[in-house]
């Protein structure tokens, strides 16, 4: 990934200020290019929410602006911001399915962008759609819970549907706000595996807020640390020795992450 490839994702001197006055992030200037994986690490509050949501606009920033592919989120209105929006796929912590539809129709809504809303209103989807829901399944190893409803599956295979979901969306980028936050380790795991997997075969780029230190190592390729709003670390994973974790974190923070880890 050379720096002469032009960024998919760039802050341009960001700043955000919630209206009780505290600042969530302090004059961000970051480059992201397509392919990467990137994990953003910090303690609580440190602003990873925040900058991820301004990523699509979930959250407006207060002065700065933000490009995607070339594309000003910051200043499109009306169609154009929803075509930019189209290419970001976003998954929560907490799944955000319909609960009590079948896995198909939650994959489904993935396409909703690209139809109008009389159409996905009655769920009158194209073939072509059905046949990516259910390729988008197989991505994450469910094609065999497509009737399942959404309500009947694990925590696990929730985020793995709503992963499908954005998958089906057929982005450019993919969001992730703190996918694992609420998954046991083995199902944290599997769908660490998933995104990267989605990483490596189909190239999209993944921006991803965790607050495991040692997950952050395991899979990304690029580590960006917060703390207080501002940009404290920002380098190849390789490069995050425990020096610099203990700039973002504290010394306090990874010695009892070690501790938790043995
Ligand atoms: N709606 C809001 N109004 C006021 N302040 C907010 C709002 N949302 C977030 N903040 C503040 O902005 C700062 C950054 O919050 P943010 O949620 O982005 O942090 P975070 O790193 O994602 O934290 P966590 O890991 O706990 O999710 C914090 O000080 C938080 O209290």
């Amino acid at each position: 990934m050379g720096n002469s490839e032009k960024p998919i994702i760039s802050f341009k001197n960001v700043n955000k200020v919630y209206p009780n006055g505290t600042q969530g992030l302090k004059d961000l200037n970051i480059e992201i290019h397509p392919g990467e994986f990137v994990i953003v690490v910090g303690l609580s509050g440190a602003g990873k929410s925040t900058m991820l949501r301004s990523i699509n606009r979930l959250h407006e920033i207060s002065s700065g602006e933000i490009v995607i592919d070339g594309k000003s989120i910051t200043h499109a209105k009306g169609k154009n911001l929803r075509l930019i929006r189209r290419d970001i796929g976003m998954i929560f912590q907490s799944f955000n399915l319909i609960k009590r539809s079948t896995v198909l129709k939650n994959v489904l809504t993935g396409r909703v962008a690209y139809h109008s809303t009389f159409k996905t209103f009655f769920g009158l989807f194209p073939k072509e759609d059905k046949e990516l829901a259910y390729e988008s399944l197989q991505r994450v190893n469910l094609a065999e819970k497509v009737y399942a409803r959404a309500d009947e599956l694990s925590g696990g295979q929730q985020q793995r549907v709503s992963i499908a979901r954005a998958l089906a969306q057929r982005p450019k980028i993919f969001l992730a706000d703190e996918p694992v936050a609420s998954l046991d380790p083995i199902t944290t795991e599997k769908v660490m595996d998933d995104l990267k997997r989605i990483n490596q075969d189909l190239g999209i780029t993944i921006v991803v807020n965790l607050h495991s230190v040692a997950l952050a190592r395991e899979y990304g390729t690029r580590i960006i640390g917060l703390r207080a709003g501002e940009l404290v670390f920002d380098g190849p994973v390789e490069e995050a020795t425990d020096e610099t974790l203990q700039a973002i974190y504290g010394k306090e923070i990874i010695e009892a992450q070690e501790e938790v880890a043995q």
